[in-house]
């Protein structure tokens, strides 16, 4: 087993060999806060990067002397899921996402592994690792609605107080595979579609989503569907443009899409547009940013612990995705798991 070891500031490094014999190392690994900072050089078309080397310092100077910093800059996708899970099986005190919704996504998915929460090595002080961010990606939709500046020293000073509350995770099943976790919103048909095709457009920042989302009504069609809430009876829905689960309110770099969901609210609210055309996306676009959207027509919100959605006819051709990572294809059932995870408010 990895023991910590005193670094006031280094890489995580899985592969550590740990000084038990000093007792200055040993001393500090019991009073001093391992945080795990998970940095993604690519966030942001590479200015996440950038801003996080010029909070180190500050981070340091207002961290340094009370916590273990590492730094684990992530070398690809899905690497941060890694990462937070060797980390959490050394009982670091925090892990916290440095990146956009992306990265958040991945150390999210690492608190979990083979459908179960992971946890520490050493279980006996009942010891849990917190979830952390500090959002530096393009859209950075979760903390939106937490109402966070988008100052990463706000972010160093919420660390440093180290308040945790627990917030709601929603997990995703398919016919397969395992489970897939997320934090802010998943959604179905043109909006994950748009965030496929969004990705490809980072370097514009927020205008990426617009851009998205009008690549993907080419070709779209609206699709009949089925749903189940809260294990209930299959509901038809016809000619859905897209279905929203929010545990946040915002996607797509601040479309305030579930505009009553919250992580602490131990359920979701789901958001189903039906028989949109290209037009009305453009006419009704300022209401989708500032959430006033659930009055126009053919817009419908629920609230819901579970939902299974399934094309009434099978394509196999309708997205889905999860905190702006494309998942795959319908069909999918989203359920929530509240208070899953202590995140630093
Ligand atoms: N070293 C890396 N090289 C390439 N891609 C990476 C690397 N590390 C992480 N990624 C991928 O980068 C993607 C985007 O990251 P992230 O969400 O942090 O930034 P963003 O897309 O600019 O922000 P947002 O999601 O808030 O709009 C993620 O899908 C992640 O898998």
């Amino acid at each position: 087993m990895l023991v910590r070891q005193q670094r006031s500031e280094q890489s995580w490094a899985p592969a550590l060999t740990v000084d038990r014999t000093n007792p200055v190392g040993a001393a500090a690994a019991f009073c001093r806060r391992d945080l795990v900072f998970v940095v993604n050089p690519r966030g942001a078309n590479g200015s996440t990067v950038k801003e996080w080397k010029k909070l180190l310092p500050y981070l340091r100077s207002r961290l340094g002397t009370e916590c273990n910093i590492c730094e684990s800059m992530t070398s690809g996708p899905c690497h941060a899921i890694d990462i937070t899970r060797e980390a959490i099986r050394e009982g670091v005190d925090a892990v916290i996402a440095v990146g956009g919704d992306g990265t958040l996504h991945e150390v999210v998915n690492g608190f979990f592994w083979g459908g179960k929460p992971v946890s520490s090595h050493d279980l006996k002080d009942g010891h849990t690792t917190a979830l952390g961010l500090i959002p530096l990606g393009t859209g950075s939709d979760f903390a939106r609605t937490l109402g966070w500046k988008n100052d990463p020293h706000d972010a160093v000073e919420r660390i440093a107080k180290g308040l945790r509350s627990p917030v709601d995770i929603g997990v995703i099943s398919g016919q397969s595979g395992e489970p897939h976790y997320f934090i802010n919103v998943a959604d179905v048909h043109l909006s994950a579609k748009a965030g496929y095709y969004a990705s490809r457009y980072k370097k514009f920042g927020n205008l990426c989503y617009v851009i998205g989302a009008l690549q993907a009504f080419s070709g779209h069609h609206n699709q009949d569907f089925k749903i189940k809430i809260d294990d209930g009876d299959w509901e038809a829905y016809s000619q859905v443009t897209a279905l929203c689960v929010g545990n946040a309110k915002f996607f797509g770099g601040g479309m305030k899409i579930t505009p009553n969901a919250h992580p602490s609210s131990r359920d979701f609210e789901v958001v189903i547009l039906q028989d949109f055309k290209w037009y009305d996306f453009i006419l009704k676009l300022h209401k989708l940013y500032n959430g006033t959207h659930l009055s126009v027509t053919n817009v419908s919100s629920r609230r819901a612990r579970s939902i299974e959605v399934e094309e009434i006819t099978s394509s196999g051709r309708i997205y889905v995705q999860s905190d702006g990572e494309h998942l795959g294809f319908l069909p999918r059932k989203f359920t929530i798991l509240p208070g899953a995870v202590e995140m630093i408010c």
